[in-house]
């Protein structure tokens, strides 16, 4: 077979020439990271999307920005469709990550890109940026990372080969305010736009911050105004005064009155944390969603995405629609009917595998998260099925704090599978002893426990055990802890997803007659796994990906 355009992209994409795949190049892009806009409005002016600093492509155009620690992905689908389905407008959408195709990340009128129009956005794109440069930045490299050049294909994409699209959807990759998605519009003059916050929680610490009033300060920096005047507010610091959470309730000057809003943020229900928000917008109005305030969307009505949380991610998609087409009058039954239609796969989603075999595909990776996807597991697993796990998590995460929650879920077996792609990482893998210490000296010591010694000193500190079979050790020892009267799961370090399916195939057969319940999760590389093994389908026409779900 011939390479294509699409696949020396992709192999481009993921070679050294755009990831950070050495601890040296990892701590020169975490450098840059604050300067991110400014390189990429150099990257912009070469390419063409701004000239002289200005743009002029996106004027006729309507901008819905989002992000948010949690439910970015789901809110800019459910604004997709809802955009798309009840507005009748052409929707250009740019997610991630992805679960099985790049293509996934880059979509027209809800259909990914086709191999052709991405291979030759990123071509085209390159020979711009290798193109000889005026007198620019020394240290600024030629080619842009991953997600920058990512993003400068979507954009370039939307606005030169897609030129009718009427609203361009941008899921922030990271925090915000100093995020690739975050570089467009200082000079642009949009037809109209909406920002929005999704869940905060506790992800990308060492970058964002450890505290939520930091990490709400770095979101909140999409707020156009706030991208106006970048020096204001000052970024709250470590050890931030708290606020009296007592006066939680009395949020100062944001209010659930949607008109002329163009900034909303699902309520974080803290007022430290509102403060912040409302400190970056500027003086503008600002609008909390879901929470306290009144709700829009009637509790029976259906929403295409299962979890109880999708009702607050679609309250807040509802608000930013109504707020980016505020010169279109659309029926509340239409809004429904589209929310009711939306998808978006490896998020709470199910597979009818056999008719006694569910699987369960959850991509969750933050303890909050993780925590929703095991709460929608409990309410919709069959009773009374065999419960199974299949799990992995990148190493960049804390497997204990993810796995612990998992434990007390009475699992029969589970197995580590690795996903069959993943981005290079230049992270060291910490060993299964080193988890578990920092985990064990976080929990309050029994009464009866015999002084400092470690339940794990069994344990070899720098295992040569791969990461499934360290994931594996974690995993006995915490049910070792948690659950010390109970039957153990049986758990397997170095499964592939089929021989763990396989295996749980052949424990239901043993049990006669019982039904299966696989989840799978941890990792959105894993579940992009699973979902290209048990039902991706890729129709050869036009390009078009499709998951060929059975439920
Ligand atoms: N409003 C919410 N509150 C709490 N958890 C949520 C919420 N929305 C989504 N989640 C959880 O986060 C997971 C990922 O959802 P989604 O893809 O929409 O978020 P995201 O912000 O794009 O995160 P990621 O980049 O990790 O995919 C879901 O599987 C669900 O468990």
């Amino acid at each position: 077979m011939t390479e294509t355009s699409f696949d020396s992209a992709v192999a481009a994409l993921y070679s050294s020439e755009h990831q950070a795949s050495t601890a040296e190049a990892l701590a020169l892009t975490a450098q840059r990271r604050t300067q991110t806009i400014a390189d990429m409005r150099i990257y912009l002016q070469r390419v063409g999307l701004l000239e002289n600093g200005k743009s002029v492509l996106f004027q006729n155009k309507r901008l819905v920005h989002i992000t948010g620690t949690k439910g970015k992905g789901s809110t800019a689908c459910l604004c997709e469709t809802i955009l798309r389905q009840a507005y009748g407008l052409r929707t250009g959408l740019f997610t991630s990550p992805h679960l099985v195709d790049i293509r996934e990340r880059i979509r027209v009128n809800g259909q990914p890109v086709s191999p052709e129009v991405f291979g030759k956005a990123y071509w085209t794109l390159r020979q711009m940026l290798e193109a000889p440069a005026g007198n620019e930045p020394n240290a600024l490299p030629v080619l842009p990372g991953y997600f920058r050049m990512l993003t400068l294909m979507a954009l370039y994409i939307f606005s030169h080969y897609e030129p009718s699209i009427d609203v361009i959807i941008l899921e922030v990759g990271m925090g915000g305010r100093f995020d690739a998605t975050n570089s467009l519009d200082l000079d642009t003059t949009w037809k109209s736009y909406a920002c929005g916050i999704t869940k905060l929680d506790y992800d990308h610490v060492r970058v964002l911050g450890h505290r939520l009033e930091q990490i709400a300060w770095e979101k909140a920096g999409i707020f156009l105004k706030n991208k106006l005047s970048p020096g204001t507010p000052r970024p709250p610091d470590d050890v931030g005064d708290e606020i009296d959470e007592a006066s939680a309730t009395k949020v100062p000057k944001s209010t659930s009155v949607k008109n002329d809003c163009k900034y909303f943020a699902l309520d974080p229900k803290k007022a430290s944390v509102q403060q912040v928000l409302e400190e970056c917008a500027l003086g503008e109005k600002l609008c909390f969603v879901a929470g306290s305030y009144e709700r829009e969307l009637p509790p029976d009505a259906p929403i295409g995405l299962a979890g109880n949380h999708q009702r607050d991610n679609a309250e807040l998609a509802m608000a930013l629609c109504q707020a980016v087409c505020d010169d279109k009058s659309v029926s509340s039954t239409d809004i429904h009917a589209a929310i009711a239609q939306a998808k978006w796969l490896g998020r709470c989603q199910t597979i009818v595998l056999e008719p006694k075999l569910n699987i369960r595909l959850d991509g969750a990776h933050t303890v909050e998260s993780v925590h929703v996807g095991l709460e929608w597991f409990d309410q919709v697993a069959v009773p009374g099925a065999q419960r199974h796990l299949i799990f992995n998590c990148s190493h960049e995460r804390n497997p204990v704090e993810l796995l612990e929650r998992f434990v007390p879920l009475g699992f029969h077996s589970v197995s580590f599978c690795k996903a069959d792609s993943e981005r290079p990482s230049a992270i060291q893998k910490p060993s299964a002893k080193a988890l578990l210490q920092t985990w064990q000296s976080s929990i309050p010591k029994s009464e009866d426990s015999n002084g400092d010694d470690s339940p794990y000193s069994h344990l070899p500190d720098q295992p040569e055990a791969t990461w499934q079979e360290t994931l594996c050790n974690i995993w006995c020892a915490l049910e070792r802890e948690l659950l010390p009267d109970s039957n153990k799961a049986v758990a397997s370090g170095t499964m592939t997803l089929s021989a763990s399916l396989d295996q749980i195939r052949q424990s239901l057969k043993e049990d006669e007659g019982a039904s299966g319940e696989v989840l799978i999760a941890g990792s959105l590389y894993l579940v992009g796994s699973a979902l290209s093994a048990l039902c991706w389908k890729e129709t050869d026409a036009e390009g078009t990906l499709i998951a060929d779900e059975s439920s």
